[in-house]
């Protein structure tokens, strides 16, 4: 399991350890976002909730992620929990339905650092690429020219 505020690292993190273990990489929110595309009622739920920034409730995210994690790929090679739990109750739920990570990875960032990324994070819309403006300089000025702010890339959200 992995966990680290905006702007950690977590994202890269979790690209190179699944690489590197070859696990099966499972973002709580990704899972979220699915159901929601499915139209299943539970995705019309949890869609309410994630539009006000609240926790999506236990019923669903629960059995959701224990369904992901009992699927063949997670059981034959293994899994990084990313954005799960949120809670003390769900990290309990889960360890109830007999799923325990070897590891829980905590990101440690100092708050100034997390600012600082958070304030100058881009992204180019048309490759989806992120980019810092200063520590990750686009490559070209069109792509410069085009690079945009994801909307809750504020200090607010940082601190
Ligand atoms: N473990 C979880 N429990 C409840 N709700 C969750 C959980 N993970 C994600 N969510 C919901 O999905 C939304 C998006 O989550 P996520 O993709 O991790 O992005 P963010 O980094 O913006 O929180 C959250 O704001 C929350 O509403």
């Amino acid at each position: 399991m992995i966990s680290g505020a905006p702007a950690s690292g977590k994202g890269t993190q979790c690209e190179l350890i699944t690489q590197k273990y070859g696990l099966v990489h499972i973002s709580a929110g990704d899972l979220l976002r699915a159901e929601i595309s499915s139209g299943s009622e539970n995705g019309k739920l949890a869609k309410e909730y994630m539009e006000k920034g609240q926790l999506v409730p236990d019923e669903i995210v629960v059995m959701m992620v224990k369904d992901r994690l009992s699927q063949t790929d997670s059981q034959q090679n293994g899994w990084l929990l990313d954005g799960y739990p949120r809670s003390s109750s769900q990290a309990t739920a889960l360890k109830g339905f007999g799923f325990q990570p070897d590891l829980f990875i905590v990101l440690e960032v100092p708050e100034d650092i997390l600012i600082e990324r958070v304030v100058g994070r881009r992204l180019d819309p048309v490759t989806g690429k992120i980019y810092h403006l200063k520590y990750s300089p686009p490559e070209t000025e069109e792509i410069a020219a085009r690079l945009t702010q994801r909307f809750d890339d504020t200090e607010e959200k940082a601190s």
